[in-house]
């Protein structure tokens, strides 16, 4: 790894640590995260493949602009170092930027710009989906602001293909962004595990605070059926899938509750077609919510005239809460 000369420390997660660098053969600036060894109970095997499959999948994505671009992958010898190379983006995640923003105006980015935000995750995540690769880990930690205020998904460290067989893992997803499903115990999910989340940044962006903070599996659920409503949660019942879900007889499942979901009312301001936007995303039953590309074909996006002028946020655009950023946001 002599070959790149470490900057400064951008990141650290559970995975690993990511650096800034510079490429000595390119001159580039690059991102390079080492992988901790030992994060998989020590097995060596295990480690090499979570390796090989964040850089599998983000190899697949190479080339879209709100994806982050992998470099280069590079392994020492079994048990040694492992690294993903990854172009830098230049800014901090958009978890930051939620948390660093003035939390008590409301909505947080008028609805025109939680829009184009949401448009670029959506692009990012359709394109992702359409290489064959889940994400599993879609959240405002995981995606990084650019300078010029475009969004890029990075961390692909819990992706995996779309069809390579077998049960899935669970859980995937932090808690705040996991699909009903998934919290049900689902081992047969699909790609609507990423779609509920952007549905929940969806919300976070307008909101300016995560939308179902939970503090335990049970309670994140509750939160979600307690938003969507007894209508929302019959169907997620009605769905064929649902009786395999491990967790299907929990009784959080069949307690009573309001009938209409609660979106329009915590949503106030948002327009219709957003709301439309809003609720397809969050579907509880995972064979009706909107896939990321049927998303992008909904009139939200399509009819850019249906926000109205004027029903600004706090944040009208990327307010210089983060310093550098706004300047050179191009809307
Ligand atoms: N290519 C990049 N350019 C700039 N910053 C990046 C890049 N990749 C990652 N980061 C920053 O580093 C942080 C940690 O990276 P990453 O999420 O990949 O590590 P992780 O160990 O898997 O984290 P976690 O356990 O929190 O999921 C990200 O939240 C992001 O802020």
């Amino acid at each position: 790894m002599d070959r790149y000369e470490c900057l400064a420390k951008i990141g650290e997660g559970a995975a690993g640590v990511v650096h800034m660098a510079r490429d000595r053969i390119t001159g580039e600036t690059v991102a390079v995260k080492r992988l901790r060894g030992g994060i998989i109970g020590g097995d060596a095997e295990e480690e090499e493949n979570a390796w090989l499959r964040e850089a599998r999948c983000l190899d697949a994505c190479r080339g879209h602009p709100h994806i982050v671009e992998l470099r280069a992958a590079h392994g020492e010898s079994r048990g040694g170092c492992r690294y993903v190379v990854m172009e830098y983006v230049d800014g901090p995640s958009l978890g930051r930027v939620l948390r660093e923003g003035k939390k008590k105006q409301r909505p947080f980015f008028a609805e025109a710009e939680a829009r184009r935000l949401m448009r670029q995750l959506l692009d990012g995540v359709a394109a992702m989906h359409a290489a064959g690769v889940m994400h599993r880990d879609i959240k405002p930690d995981n995606v990084v602001v650019g300078p010029r205020g475009g969004l890029k998904i990075c961390d692909f460290g819990m992706s995996r293909d779309v069809d390579s067989g077998g049960a899935y893992t669970s859980p995937v997803v932090t808690l705040w962004y996991r699909a009903p499903e998934l919290i049900l115990g689902s081992r047969e999910y699909d790609e609507g595990v990423d779609t509920w989340a952007l549905g929940c940044i969806m919300a976070e962006l307008l909101a300016g605070a995560p939308l179902f903070p939970g503090r335990t599996e049970m309670d994140q659920l509750n939160r979600v059926f307690d938003t969507v409503g007894a209508g929302g949660v019959e169907e997620m019942r009605s769905w064929p899938g649902f009786a395999r879900l491990p967790r299907a007889e929990s009784a959080i499942c069949h307690r009573a509750r309001p009938p209409g979901g609660r979106l329009r009312e915590m949503f106030p301001e948002l327009s219709a077609a957003g709301l439309d936007v809003l609720t397809g995303l969050l579907a509880c039953r995972p064979d009706r919510r909107l896939a990321a590309a049927d998303a992008l074909r909904c009139a939200w996006f399509t009819e850019a005239d249906a926000v109205p002028a004027g029903c600004g946020g706090a944040h009208g655009g990327f307010t210089p809460y983060v310093s550098g950023i706004a300047d050179a946001i191009v809307v």
